[in-house]
């Protein structure tokens, strides 16, 4: 692995949410690193805690949100360690985040040169008006906007514009980590795809890191380097993005996720969901917590909690390695995981 210092460095990383119900483990035990210029996808279904994790890495939490374990550093700075006037300067100016309900995310009522020009004056308070509004022209062309649209208000933009200006904000202070929390999932297809691209081109351009939070794999498949697919809370596997159209050796999870894409999916192999549906947060079953869904799982999968493991291309916590290290079994071909559950 590289030896440069992580951009970010999730270590041991709980969230916990009080309810009335009890606490909610949203967020259990995640290690993660991101590195300069990398662009990390972050997977999994609905619930399984990415906002969660984004959330707490910008230590952005909801207020009944809770980090019960661990340490989050971002350019080697301990995120949680910082007074809230450190906090301030350093959010935006070394990370940044492009919120899932991005689309709301503007000020309905403030033209786009005022929030523009707000973003930078806030953060750098010596810069004058002028000198804010010269940087937010270049900013709306680097996102290939008409700078005519500065004296617009949001509702006069189509959503796709709207979400170029979010993510031209993002990036406005050059930080080195944006974190993306499904940038594009409310726009269809085609504008979907463009933004990706410019993403793509501003992220070669300006050099940051991204961690990009999706539930659309093949999406994710193609636009990162590398890939934490995380289940019920837990990243479960860390990935290098190539291998993951190939048929290489993953978490059961990974291939189940993998099945339900059609384009991604060996012609022969019959398209289906996951059976089943994530546990419950409240009450996590022992073990690994997939085993309830997995066509593999066997008794040390009930009992106790899977280590990481390093497979050819990944890290997978996932008991299936004893028994293939072992001796006992082959790692199960995606066509094989496919029929052991029709
Ligand atoms: N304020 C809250 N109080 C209690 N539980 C919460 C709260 N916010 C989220 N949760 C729970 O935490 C878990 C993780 O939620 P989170 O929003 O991080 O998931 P996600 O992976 O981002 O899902 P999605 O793909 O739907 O955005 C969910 O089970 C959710 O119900
Ligand atoms: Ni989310």
């Amino acid at each position: 692995m590289d030896a440069k210092t992580p951009v970010l460095e999730l270590e041991d990383v709980s969230v916990v949410y009080d309810s009335a119900s009890g606490p909610v483990q949203a967020v259990s035990d995640v290690n993660l690193k991101v590195y300069p210029n990398e662009v990390v996808g972050l997977i999994g279904e609905s619930g399984s805690g990415k906002s969660t994790m984004a959330n707490a890495i910008m230590r952005l939490m909801k207020n009944n949100a809770r980090l019960t374990n661990g340490t989050i550093r971002v350019n080697g700075k301990d995120v949680y360690s910082m007074s809230k006037k450190e906090l301030r300067t350093f959010r935006w100016n070394e990370m940044a985040m492009v919120f899932q309900s991005a689309m709301t995310a503007l000020n309905p009522v403030m033209t786009i040169e005022k929030q523009i020009v707000d973003t930078f004056r806030s953060h750098r308070p010596s810069m004058s008006y002028k000198e804010a509004r010269d940087k937010a022209i270049d900013l709306l062309q680097l996102v290939r906007i008409d700078p005519k649209y500065l004296s617009s208000f949001p509702h006069e933009l189509s959503g796709g514009m709207r979400q170029r200006i979010v993510i031209a904000i993002a990036i406005a202070l050059e930080p080195s980590l944006v974190i993306m929390d499904e940038p594009t999932t409310a726009l269809d297809v085609v504008v979907q795809r463009s933004i990706l691209n410019q993403i793509q081109e501003l992220q070669k351009q300006r050099g940051f890191a991204i961690l990009f939070i999706s539930h659309d794999f093949s999406l994710v498949a193609e636009f990162a380097q590398r890939v934490a697919i995380m289940y019920a809370g837990r990243v479960v596997e860390n990935t290098d993005a190539k291998t993951l159209q190939l048929g290489q050796e993953h978490h059961p999870y990974t291939e189940g996720l993998l099945r339900a894409i059609p384009r991604l999916t060996h012609e022969e192999v019959e398209i289906q969901g996951i059976p089943g549906h994530p546990p419950d947060l409240l009450h996590l079953p022992k073990g690994c917590a997939y085993h309830p869904r997995c066509p593999f799982a066997s008794q040390a999968c009930l009992q106790v909690r899977p280590a990481l493991y390093e497979l050819k291309h990944s890290l997978v916590e996932c008991h299936l390695y004893d028994e293939v290290k072992g001796g006992n079994m082959e790692w199960p071909s995606r066509q094989t995981l496919s029929k052991s559950n029709t």
